[in-house]
């Protein structure tokens, strides 16, 4: 009586000669080779050109080293050249016959690809989500929080030699362009700003809308002339954006951090770059105050 089949490959090899002295009868079922097709031949031929690679270079020795492989994973090349993925278990016998299973394990690579499929999305996500969660919906800009952040660790650089410049830019008169030209029109006018701030800071600085209509930039390592030089031509460049009759204008307050005094924080600093811009506001707008030249002592800045 036939014996029933086995739901894998069975095959007997010699260890040395390698040859395959029998393959039971899932190879004629499922890989189709003829009955005693196998025998004779090298087992490593039933291998694809990068399995056999691995065969010879890997597992042969270690199989000869160890006596066994267990679930080691290999692509075989079927009768009519078709590659299926195996998993393979070997013994090596006391009289040197290598007994081997070869499970199919096509399944389980498919899942493999799925679970690496998955994990690409939910990485691609996840990026996405962190860039959300850091950005400004209107202008694209960085948000507040993130640069905050940012700004923190920059305040951790800062030196005498490598200072931290704040400007915090207010639109001036925004509620009557809103009043006069419509909310959507203001936010026209927000993104405008947003992309004339891009065009005339360098983008390796924290440009961010701070909230409303107020930005803020955090300029690392440049000296006030260059300060100085960015901020006339921003006046500049924004007073070309325009609403029919009217120009577009704001007022800035800059405030600088040279990390010599540590009681100094985040907050501090930002609050003498608001009280330099409420000092262009109160003294006719369009212009930009620094917070050192209005004669305040640092410690009471508060
Ligand atoms: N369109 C639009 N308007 C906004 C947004 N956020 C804040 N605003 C408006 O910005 C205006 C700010 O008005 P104010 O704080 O009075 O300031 P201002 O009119 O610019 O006056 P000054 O700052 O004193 O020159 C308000 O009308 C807010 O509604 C926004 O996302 N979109």
């Amino acid at each position: 009586m036939k014996p029933p089949s086995f739901p894998c490959g069975l095959l007997i090899s010699d260890l040395r000669t390698r040859k395959i002295e029998y393959a039971n009868d899932f190879f004629a079922e499922r890989f189709g080779f003829a009955p005693l097709e196998l025998s004779g031949n090298d087992v490593a031929n039933l291998f694809t050109k990068a399995s056999e690679i691995l065969f010879e270079s890997y597992l042969y020795p270690s199989l000869i080293k160890e006596g066994f492989l267990d679930e080691t994973q290999a692509v075989i090349l079927t009768a009519n050249k078709t590659r299926t993925p195996v998993t393979l278990n070997t013994r090596l016998s006391h009289d040197d016959k290598v007994y081997w299973s070869l499970f199919i394990s096509e399944k389980r690579d498919k899942l493999y690809q799925e679970l690496i499929t998955t994990r690409d999305e939910l990485e691609q996500q996840t990026k996405n989500l962190t860039k959300l969660s850091s950005v400004d919906d209107l202008t694209g800009l960085l948000n507040r929080r993130e640069a905050t952040r940012r700004i923190h660790d920059l305040m951790g650089e800062a030196s005498y030699l490598h200072p931290l410049t704040i400007l915090l830019i207010d639109i001036d008169h925004f509620k009557k362009v809103n009043d006069t030209y419509g909310h959507q029109t203001g936010d026209l006018i927000l993104k405008q700003v947003a992309q004339r701030l891009e065009a005339n800071f360098p983008e390796n600085h924290v440009i961010c809308r701070w909230g409303g209509e107020e930005f803020l930039i955090a300029l690392a390592n440049t000296d006030m002339q260059t300060v100085i030089m960015f901020d006339k031509t921003f006046h500049q460049d924004l007073h070309r954006v325009t609403l029919n009759d009217y120009h577009l204008k704001v007022s800035i307050g800059v405030a600088e951090y040279t990390g010599q005094h540590l009681e100094i924080t985040l907050e501090r600093l930002i609050h003498q770059a608001d009280i330099a811009l409420y000092e262009a506001k109160n003294s006719g707008r369009n212009k930009t105050c620094f917070f050192r030249q209005l004669g305040i002592d640092e410690n009471h800045a508060f």
